[in-house]
């Protein structure tokens, strides 16, 4: 069996630290963050506010995004291999034969229609916008944010996005950012568990 999570929402709402806790815990499990699409600065377009529009989907390759996941789905065995990911083979028990998993984390996994129905389950973590902008001022992505970005460009696109995806009825699961990194993993575990065990 086959199985693709995705774990999205707002940028430091603590998608990548939940998604490095996950992944150790399943087994066969392969992993793809949406931050290793975007594109090089130079294409990174500059808006009419003055600021580099990093937070559309026109920023990153999600036409490669979505090529690396169907890869996976053709042989999750040989991506595994490729990648560095221990396979262990498929044990007698129904429960953990032939499963594999993928998750799939990033702020923008709802918004692209060939990637958004690829998915088993969508988690959404969501955290206030006081939080946020606290967050992300301690952050030190690869191009530091200048001045103003958060307000001018990073909280609108948010809402926009998140606006866009709940009007086309997109099924998330939310989950509040604010609980703790251990209560936010037991939860998302135990779904997980729960689901695999209802698709066996
Ligand atoms: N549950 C949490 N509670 C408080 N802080 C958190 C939590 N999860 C992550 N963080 C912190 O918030 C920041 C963003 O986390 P990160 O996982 O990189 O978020 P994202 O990938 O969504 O941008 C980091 O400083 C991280 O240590
Ligand atoms: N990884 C990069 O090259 C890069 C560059 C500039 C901004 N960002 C920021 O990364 C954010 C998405 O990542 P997080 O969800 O982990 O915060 C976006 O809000 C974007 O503004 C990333
Ligand atoms: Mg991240």
């Amino acid at each position: 069996m086959k199985y693709i999570i995705g774990i999205g929402g707002v940028t430091n709402g603590g998608k990548t630290t939940l998604t490095n806790r996950i992944i150790k815990a399943l087994p066969n499990c392969c992993v793809i963050h949406q931050d290793d699409f975007f594109k090089p600065q130079d294409q990174i377009e500059v808006g009419e506010d003055g600021f580099k529009q990093w937070d559309v989907l026109d920023s990153l390759d999600m036409e490669a995004m979505v090529s690396t996941v169907r890869a996976w789905m053709e042989n999750p065995v040989k991506f595994a291999r490729s990648h560095g990911v221990n396979v262990t083979p498929g044990s007698k028990e129904p429960a953990s034969k032939d499963t594999h998993i993928l998750v799939i984390e990033g702020f923008l996994l709802y918004n692209y229609k060939p990637l958004v129905e690829l998915f088993d389950i969508r988690y959404y973590l969501a955290v206030p916008y006081e939080e946020c902008k606290r967050r992300r001022s301690t952050r030190n992505y690869t191009v530091p944010d200048p001045p103003g970005l958060f307000d001018g460009h990073v909280w609108p696109m948010y809402l926009k996005h998140r606006k866009e995806m709940e009007d086309d009825g997109v099924d998330v699961v939310y989950l509040d950012g604010l609980k703790s990194r251990d209560e936010l993993y037991n939860e998302v575990f135990e779904d997980i568990q729960n689901k695999l065990l209802n698709c066996l």
